[in-house]
């Protein structure tokens, strides 16, 4: 995909960490309303780590069409849903159980259906195909909205530093037995889906994140899993960050606006 044009991304700054929730709301009621008005419905791929609780100041946001939205999950822990290692238990907590969201447009990955992770990967694959196909004729399915969480050691999504998946080009959705942070079995996206979104925002907060922050800002040819997620023009990436994790990065910084 090397010679698709590509943004610079955008890093946005925030001083504490409760005005980059209240920012982070205001972008995806935005970015809802954009969709919703263009097309009837927002599809959003979301994650765990810290990311779900970061969604709850959309809870009372006034501007929310709830009944348009369908959600998807950037990776999940093969473990069963009601699991505390459960990114979709934890975006249910965070979020589903406080807003009307309908059931049937809330797409878990759901390791009880079946045992195998091959299988599981394709089927959720194969939910991906039927909420996309016939909307988008693009080879990959554009999410209006995905948003990641960073670890320390650059991982993003359930894509791991040195691992095979990186150079993954065909499958939008793959398994791995061999995660090195635990649970090991998991389901995640590939690059392509990720970097097919209109948008991706990365939130990343706290000064774990400085170090880490400025390898994938300032020193992109290093290929950290995060910095491989460079959506392909017109999609567009954004870093929501606060003070101390933008603490070390030279990278410029840009005033959203919101
Ligand atoms: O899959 C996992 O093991 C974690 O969920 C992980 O991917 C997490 O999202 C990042 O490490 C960022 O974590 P924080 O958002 O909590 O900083």
């Amino acid at each position: 995909m090397a010679h698709h044009p590509r943004h610079a991304p955008l890093l946005a700054v925030f001083p504490t960490q409760p005005v980059l929730i209240a920012e982070l709301a205001h972008f995806v009621a935005k970015a809802q309303k954009d969709a919703i008005d263009k097309k009837g419905r927002f599809t959003i791929a979301l994650s765990g780590g810290s990311l779900p609780a970061m969604l709850a100041g959309l809870v009372d946001h006034p501007h929310i069409k709830w009944h348009h939205w369908h959600v998807f999950y950037v990776d999940e822990r093969a473990v069963p849903l009601d699991h505390p290692d459960s990114n979709h238990r934890a975006c249910t907590e965070a979020l589903f159980a406080r807003v009307p969201i309908p059931a049937a447009q809330i797409h878990p990955i759901d390791v009880a259906q079946l045992g195998d992770l091959e299988e599981l990967a394709d089927a959720y694959e194969k939910t991906l195909i039927h909420a996309f196909a016939q909307k988008d004729a693009a080879r990959f399915p554009v999410f209006d909205l995905v948003l990641l969480g960073m670890g320390p050691d650059g991982h993003t999504a359930s894509l791991f530093p040195a691992h095979a998946l990186l150079a993954e080009e065909d499958r939008w959705v793959a398994p791995l037995a061999d995660a090195p942070k635990p649970p090991p079995e998991r389901i995640t996206f590939t690059y392509p889906v990720i970097n097919h979104a209109a948008r991706v925002v990365f939130v990343a907060t706290g000064a774990g994140k400085a170090d880490v922050l400025a390898r994938v800002l300032d020193h992109p040819e290093e290929g950290l899993p995060a910095a491989r997620v460079r959506p392909v023009a017109p999609g567009q990436l954004y870093w929501f960050v606060d003070e101390p994790a933008a603490a070390r990065t030279a990278y410029p910084r840009t005033d959203l606006k919101l």
